[in-house]
């Protein structure tokens, strides 16, 4: 499937046994193969500009040495840049040292002061990184990362966790690659965390490994396949009511805006009707959005309704009953913002969240997932996988842990990184309108896990498609996102039928 995701462990087991019935040598060279070709894409009309290759101490820099040997055969003039290690070479990069060396590929030992690449090919480290880039390494990382040339990277670009898309610190450093091909089975790392900005656009090679040979992935890349069959075309015979209500509960003293963001997302995410139960007394209406009904909290009815509950919430006394209430119902819930820290300050609330029979999605951005976990941001954020998996183990409800390459986790360990969205949603509210927005697919009947996969996938292709229109990332505004979700949803919806 080509939206696995493995663990480098994983990897190095598909290695393993994908070597034991090769010539040696074979997938070092499969994988220069593929990557010399993906190098030729990338110059494209520029194939008479040179390339500098970097080739590291280990494996990954025999696939360097292989790249470079293999472009030069195509007529590219390459220049190697090989910085030797401590340890011995392997027999395999020894013998693709051995094949650069005979032909035409040309050597350096120091990066020239200027120089005008057409690409950079990096193969200084791969899976094999066990401690920062220092020294000269990382003087070529940030020489690399000061270039405007295109730059690919071989299997992770060096200096990224393939593992968690965490720089290896301390103080560590990584390329910033254009593109990235990836060996032996995509990593999540590429796709979370620093792993978008490193790698760019990921390619995956399997350099010819049967399918037999792979383990069940650690996690998946989100795609529109994993809720495609919950997208149906609305039957002409349908009412206000076959696709149900959502009422948003926050909106404290002075923070309104809030819900009535993730209210918006509700009505543009296709519920039905879209209540606003504010906490303070609050407006009367919302002239933009005149179809958002307000209500007072106190007394709200949640009978049929799925909750959003947290935007603009506060942790008055108030606010806590409130969601003591929300948790106990058996309606449909989504928890975010405010609600998410009350529960990780109480045993009691986290107990209710957890013994709950309905849908229950929770979406924490990374310091109120560290509230939630007792921990500190940076231990969230050190491997965001584990963070998700640990709080949907924790609150048994699924669990968005929101930031690039959101990840989705389900209370049986599942994993999803979603791959959509931009810089552009890194703007105050646009977690208002992913809450709305899921909880509208929640209100239609979509399960907790297809509704969270769904929700982070449309918000982030509405950022996405403002991009493609000139609208962000800079400048980009939360009230924006809802009519770009509703195109993304209605494009999906036309798809599939
Ligand atoms: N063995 C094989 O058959 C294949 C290997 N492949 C490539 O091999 C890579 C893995 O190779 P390796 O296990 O040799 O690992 P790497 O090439 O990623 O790096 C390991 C080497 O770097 C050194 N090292 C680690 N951290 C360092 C640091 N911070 N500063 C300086 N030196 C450091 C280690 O001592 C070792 O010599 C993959 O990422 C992939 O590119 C692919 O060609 C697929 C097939
Ligand atoms: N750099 C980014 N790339 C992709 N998505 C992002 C980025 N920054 C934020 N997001 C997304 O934007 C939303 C922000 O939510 P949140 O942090 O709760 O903000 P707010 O509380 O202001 O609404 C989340 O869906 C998050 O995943
Ligand atoms: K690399």
């Amino acid at each position: 499937m080509d939206n696995h995701l493995y663990t480098v462990a994983q990897v190095r087991a598909i290695e393993e046994a994908a070597c034991a019935g090769l010539p040696p040598g074979t997938l070092m060279r499969r994988a220069g193969d593929a990557a010399a070709r993906f190098a030729l894409e990338l110059l494209g009309e520029r194939r008479d500009k040179p390339v500098l290759v970097l080739a590291g101490p280990g494996n990954n820099g025999g696939d360097a040495l292989e790249v470079a040997a293999n472009l030069a055969d195509s007529g590219v003039d390459a220049t190697v840049l090989f910085q030797p290690g401590q340890r011995e070479i392997s027999d395999e990069a020894q013998s693709a040292h051995e094949r650069a060396r005979s032909g035409t590929v040309g050597f350096i030992d120091m990066l020239p002061p200027s120089g005008d690449w057409g690409l950079v090919v990096d193969g200084l480290f791969g899976i094999g990184l066990a401690r920062p880039i220092e020294g000269d390494y990382r003087e070529m990382v940030e020489a690399v990362n000061a270039m405007r040339c295109p730059v690919l990277a071989l299997d992770v670009p060096s200096g990224l966790d393939a593992d968690t898309g965490a720089v290896i610190g301390p103080g560590g450093v990584a390329v910033r690659a254009t593109h990235t091909i990836t060996f032996l089975g995509d990593k999540s790392g590429l796709h979370t965390l620093d792993g978008r900005d490193s790698a760019g656009h990921v390619r995956v090679e399997m350099l010819g490994v049967s399918p037999e040979l792979l383990p069940p992935p650690s996690a998946r890349l989100g795609t529109a396949e994993l809720f495609a069959h919950r997208l149906a075309a609305r039957r002409h015979n349908s009412h206000k009511g076959s696709f149900g209500d959502v009422a948003v509960l926050g909106g404290a003293h002075g923070m309104a805006g809030a819900p009535v963001l993730a209210a918006r997302g509700a009505l543009y995410g296709g519920a039905g009707r879209v209540f606003v139960a504010m906490l303070d007394s609050g407006p009367g209406y919302d002239s933009v959005q005149p179809e958002l009904m307000f209500r007072t909290a106190d007394g709200f009815d949640f009978t049929g309704r799925t909750l959003v509950i947290g935007p603009g919430m506060g942790d008055s006394a108030g606010a806590m009953r409130l969601l003591a209430r929300a948790l106990d119902s058996d309606s449909p819930l989504l928890v975010d913002a405010d609600a998410i820290n009350l529960i990780g300050a109480s045993p009691d609330l986290l107990a209710r969240l957890a013994g709950r029979g309905a849908p229950s999605v929770l979406t924490p951005h990374p310091l109120e997932a560290a509230r939630l976990l007792g921990q500190s941001t940076g231990v969230i954020q050190a491997d965001r996988l584990a963070a998700a998996r640990e709080i949907a183990l924790r609150t048994r409800a699924t669990v968005i842990l929101k930031g690039s390459g959101s990840v989705i986790a389900q209370p049986d360990g599942a994993l999803v990184i979603n791959p959509t969205g931009n810089a552009g949603l890194a703007t105050a509210g646009s977690g208002d309108v992913l809450a709305g927005i899921c909880g509208a697919l929640l209100a239609q009947a979509w399960p907790a896990g297809e509704a969270a996969i769904g929700a982070a996938w449309i918000h982030g292709a509405a950022a996405d498609l403002l991009v493609a229109h000139g609208i962000g990332p800079i400048g980009m505004t939360a009230g924006e996102l809802p009519a770009a979700a509703r195109a993304v949803l209605n494009l999906l919806v036309a798809e599939v039928s």
